[in-house]
C-alpha cells in the first residue's frame, strides 16, 4: 500500500541516458511506485532547446528550459547533462535545496566530489553515481556497502565501453581504430568529447572514483597515472594475439609498497596492457564492462556485464531513484562515505609489474647477449625472449639487416624498467624501441 506522498523527480538532459530515463520513469510509474511506497513522478526535463527534435517518446509538455527553477521543485534530481560546470552548480543547488541527487557524471565526481559529499552531508542530503563507474554493472554499492567490512587488496578494470569496443573490433575483426570508434559513438558509448574515451581520461576519472572507495582515502584524479589507447596499432593487436595476450585499457587501483622507500599507499593508474588470453578479463568483448576485484576476506570477484549505452545506462540510475525514494519515505541519513584511512598516493614509479618490450636491432652476433646484460644490470629478469617474426615474415630482415625482439620480463619495478629502456634505446645496435607495454593479470 502507498501510503508517502508522490516523490517530485527532476531530470537535467535528455541525451543517451536521461532520454531512457525519462522513458522508463514512465513507463515504469506503477511497477517503481509499489516498490519504493510512493509514486515517483517526473516533474520536469531541463533541456537546452525544448523544440529539438528527440528519438524517445517523451512529453513535450515535460520539457523546460529553467533548469534552477525546476531543481527548487524537486525532491529527487537527476543530473545527467555530463561536463563540469553548469552541472556542478546544478547539483550544488539540488543538494542545498534539500533534494537527493543521482548522478552519471564521473568527470565531475573526479573533480569535485569531496566538494559535492560535504555539501550533501551539511544537509542531510545523499548524492548516488551508481552510473558513474561501469555504466549498468553494479560496482558503487558493492564497494561502498558489500566490502565495508573487508580489506580491497586490488581492482583491475575494463571500465570504458568505448576503447573495450576499438580494441575488441581491431582484435577480433581487424577493424580500424577509426572506423571502431566511429561505430562507438553511433551506439552512445561515447563521451560527448571522445578524446576523454580514447585518451584514458574517463577511465582515470574512474579510478579515481573506485579506488577512493575500495581504499577509503580521497584520490584526486590528477594523481592516477593516465594512458589512452591512441598509440595502439594494429601491429601491436595482431602481435599481442600470436604471443597469446589481448590488449586492454585497464584501470588499476592497487595497495602497493614503494620499494625504494618502503612507504604503503595506494597506486591509480591507467593504461593499455597485454593481458594472457585465459584471464577473465580478455573474455570481455565490445562494450561491455568487468571490474576484477581482489579482496582480503572475500577472495576474487568480478562484476561484468554492460558498461556503457543509454539504457543499460539507466538501469543503474533508475536503481539509484529507487534507492533514494526510499530513503525519503524511511527517513534517516544515507549511507555514510568515508576517507579516513587517508593513504598515500603512490606515482607510477612506485609500481611493480611485468612488461613486454619489443625493439628492432641490429641482425648481428651478440646483440642479443647485450640486450641482455642491460636487464640483468638493473636487476630486471627476463622470462621470455622472442626473435619475431614481424620482419622475417615482412622480408625485411635479410634487406634491412635488422630483426625484431619480443622480450617479457618477470616482475620489476617500473623505475628499473624505465631506466633499463633508456639504456637499450642508446645502444648502437638498437633501431628503435618499438613499444613496452605493462603484462598484468598474468
Ligand atoms: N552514454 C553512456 O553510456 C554513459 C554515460 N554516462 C554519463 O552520463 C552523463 C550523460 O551521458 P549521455 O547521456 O551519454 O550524454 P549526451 O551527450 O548524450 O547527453 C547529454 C544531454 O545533456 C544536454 N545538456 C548539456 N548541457 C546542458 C545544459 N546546460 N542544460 C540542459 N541540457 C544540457 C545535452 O544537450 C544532451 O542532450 C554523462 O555524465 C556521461 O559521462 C555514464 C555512464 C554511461
Ligand atoms: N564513454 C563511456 C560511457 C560510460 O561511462 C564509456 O565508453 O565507457
Ligand atoms: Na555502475
Amino acid at each position: 500500500m502507498i501510503a508517502y506522498r508522490n516523490l517530485r523527480v527532476a531530470l537535467l538532459g535528455a541525451g543517451s541516458v536521461g532520454a531512457q530515463v525519462a522513458t522508463l520513469l514512465t513507463e515504469h510509474h506503477d511497477e517503481l511506485a509499489s516498490r519504493v511506497g510512493a509514486g515517483l513522478d517526473l516533474i520536469g526535463i531541463a533541456v537546452r532547446d525544448v523544440d529539438a527534435p528527440r528519438t524517445a517518446p517523451i512529453d513535450p509538455a515535460l520539457f523546460t528550459t529553467d533548469a534552477m527553477g525546476l531543481i527548487e521543485s524537486a525532491d529527487i534530481v537527476i543530473e545527467l547533462m555530463g561536463g563540469i560546470e553548469p552541472a556542478r552548480s546544478y547539483i550544488l543547488h539540488a543538494l542545498n535545496s534539500g533534494a537527493d541527487v543521482v548522478t552519471g557524471n564521473k568527470a565531475l565526481l573526479a573533480a569535485h566530489g569531496p566538494e559535492l559529499q560535504a555539501a550533501a552531508e551539511q544537509v542531510g542530503a545523499q548524492v548516488y553515481y551508481e552510473a558513474a563507474v561501469a555504466g549498468a554493472i553494479p560496482i558503487i554499492r558493492p564497494l561502498r556497502e558489500s566490502l565495508a567490512g573487508d580489506r580491497v587488496k586490488r581492482i583491475l578494470g575494463i571500465v570504458n565501453g568505448t576503447t573495450n569496443f576499438i580494441l575488441d573490433k581491431m582484435d577480433v575483426e581487424g577493424d580500424t581504430f577509426e572506423n571502431a570508434l566511429a561505430v562507438a559513438t553511433e551506439l552512445g558509448y561515447a563521451e560527448a568529447d571522445p578524446t576523454a574515451d580514447i585518451e584514458g581520461y574517463d577511465a582515470a576519472q574512474k579510478a579515481a572514483i573506485l579506488a577512493r572507495l575500495a581504499f577509503h582515502t580521497e584520490v584526486p584524479v590528477e594523481a592516477v597515472h593516465r594512458e589512452g589507447i591512441t598509440q595502439i596499432t594494429a601491429a601491436q593487436v595482431s602481435q599481442a594475439q600470436k604471443a597469446g595476450y589481448v590488449v586492454k585499457l585497464l584501470a588499476i587501483c592497487e595497495r602497493i609498497t614503494d620499494p625504494a622507500s618502503g612507504v604503503d599507499g595506494v597506486s591509480a593508474r591507467v593504461y593499455p596492457a597485454l593481458i594472457p588470453r585465459r584471464h577473465p578479463l580478455a573474455t570481455v568483448h565490445g562494450g561491455k564492462n568487468a571490474v576484477f576485484v581482489e579482496a582480503e576476506a572475500a577472495g576474487d570477484l568480478m562484476f561484468y556485464g554492460a558498461g556503457a549505452g543509454g539504457i543499460e545506462t539507466a538501469s543503474a540510475v533508475l536503481g539509484d531513484v529507487v534507492s533514494a525514494a526510499r530513503r525519503h519515505v524511511a527517513g534517516g541519513p544515507g549511507v555514510a562515505e568515508t576517507t579516513h584511512a587517508n593513504l598515500t598516493i603512490l606515482p607510477i614509479d612506485s609500481v611493480s609489474t611485468r612488461y613486454q618490450i619489443t625493439l628492432e636491432v641490429s641482425d648481428a652476433p651478440g646483440v642479443l647477449a647485450r640486450i641482455a646484460s642491460l636487464f640483468s644490470e638493473h636487476g630486471v629478469s627476463v622470462e621470455a625472449v622472442q626473435q619475431s617474426i614481424a620482419s622475417v615474415e615482412s622480408g625485411t630482415s635479410e634487406s634491412s639487416g635488422t630483426a625484431t625482439l619480443v622480450i617479457v620480463t618477470h616482475v620489476a619495478s617500473e623505475r628499473a624498467l624505465s631506466r633499463t629502456v633508456a639504456d637499450i634505446a642508446d645502444q648502437q645496435v638498437v633501431v628503435r624501441v618499438e613499444s613496452v607495454l605493462r603484462v598484468e593479470g598474468a
